[in-house]
């Protein structure tokens, strides 16, 4: 029998590395949940003990991800996820800019103009699909800035250049999931800040980046930034499936506003109401007061892992591999390792359908695993490569046994396909 079907013991054999799609939940962290599950199941809004008690783990919680970031826990509101936490930052982007149609000269631009967007066409498709559904309905108008295919990301004379009076908001990933590139956001944020600081008849323009990728993995943090908003995904960093956005100085009546996508019993201060997933808010705080006080030794491993990764794939195949992520002098994420395997004519879905003991993944889990990646088209890797590439993304608890055996597994399954051909 396969070793892939074998008995559960095939389990214990399996090599996790597609830790950029899902992670496991730490332990701290599923203990945190079942506890919260057993003792903090009152609603939060209730006034008795058992309310009370469930409200504290939510604070309690909120500190620990604001902590995390360096921003304060009036800053962040709870939500689903990540595809919540962009499209309701990038609906708020639309709506500033129609609740400051009054600052607008007619000098500036015309009456009925459409809020513009700058974003990059890099991102998550919870990033691109809703400014593509803007534009295509005509709710904005939409930048997507092209990344260089000599950096892997944007350039930041790029997207400034693509500034207009009417650019309302620019939305830019921090590290790309598939790459592992980082973007230079804390760079094109400082700069839009000056430019903002001139911008008297016009909006301002709001500064959103989707830290889902780098969250866990490089230091974040929303001051260094520069960030209005930050998008929170619980499950890229060991925790549960829910995540959270910040907001710059929410509710303080400064210029950073945030509207509501629905409406209800007026939880998160009437931000994100509806009640409380309790034992997840509390997995999420945990999970985050893991990476603030581990941030360093997760990056670090992280980094040791993947790159020996890298030099063993390097080792094994030679010129009969080629690295996606390393583009010039860019920076990536430390768990990421984007390859591909040009000494056999098969594609990247092939190579770990032969696989008895990696799991891994050709890009996104949410795009198609039966076409080249359009993040490696759209940085000019030649289709001929793009469709060969697979994306390894190792994690915390990954070890050089682990790369030594998914090294070997990829060796045979490469050796398989040429054996067939
Ligand atoms: O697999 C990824 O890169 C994102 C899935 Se939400």
């Amino acid at each position: 029998m396969d070793e892939k079907e074998s008995s559960t013991d095939g389990m214990a054999q399996r090599i996790y590395l597609d830790n950029n799609a899902t992670t496991p939940l730490e332990l701290d962290v599923k203990e945190a949940i079942t506890s919260a599950l057993s003792k903090a199941w009152g609603n939060p809004s209730s006034s008795h003990t058992q309310g009370i008690e469930a409200k504290a783990i939510i604070e309690e919680s909120r500190q620990y991800v604001a902590e995390m970031l360096g921003a304060k826990a009036s800053d962040m509101i709870f939500n689903s996820g990540g595809t919540e936490g962009n499209n309701m930052i990038l609906q708020t982007g639309v709506k500033y800019f129609h609740s400051n149609r009054h600052c607008i000269n007619n000098g500036s631009m015309e009456k009925d103009h459409l809020p513009h967007f700058i974003t990059s066409n890099l991102e998550h498709d919870a990033v691109k699909l809703v400014l593509e559904h803007f534009a295509e309905e005509g709710i904005a108008s939409v930048t997507f800035v092209p990344a260089s295919s000599k950096t892997g990301h944007v350039m930041v004379d790029d997207v400034i250049a693509a500034i207009r009076p009417s650019t309302c908001m620019i939305s830019l990933m921090l590290a790309n999931n598939e790459t592992g590139i980082i973007q230079p956001v804390k760079e094109i944020f400082e700069r839009v800040k000056q430019i903002n600081t001139s911008r008297k008849s016009v909006p301002k323009i709001l500064l959103h980046t989707d830290a889902a990728q780098a969250i866990g993995k490089i230091p974040v943090n929303v001051q260094d930034l520069g960030a209005d908003y930050l998008t929170v995904v619980g499950h890229k960093f060991y925790g549960p499936r829910i995540g959270a956005i910040y907001v710059k100085d929410l509710g303080s009546g400064k210029e950073v506003p945030l509207y509501p996508m629905f409406y209800g019993g007026g939880q998160e201060r009437n931000y994100r109401p509806g009640t409380e997933n309790t034992a997840m808010i509390a997995g999420l705080g945990q999970a985050s007061k893991l990476v603030t006080e581990n941030i360093d030794k997760y990056n670090k491993h992280m980094q040791k892992i993947r790159d020996y990764l890298e030099e063993r794939l390097k080792g094994e195949f030679g010129d009969g591999v080629c690295f996606n992520g390393r583009i010039g002098t860019s920076c990536r994420i430390p768990n990421t390792c984007n390859v591909s395997f040009l000494s056999v004519d098969c594609t990247g879905s092939e190579v770990l359908s032969n696989c008895k003991l990696v799991q891994a993944s050709i890009g996104a889990a949410c795009h198609s695993q039966n076409r080249p990646s359009p993040i490696l088209l759209a940085l000019d890797i030649e289709e001929t490569v793009a469709r060969r590439a697979i994306r390894l993304s190792v994690g915390r608890e990954t070890t050089q046994e682990d790369i030594d055996k998914a090294v070997n597994d990829l060796k045979q399954a490469v050796k398989k396909i040429q054996n067939r051909n």
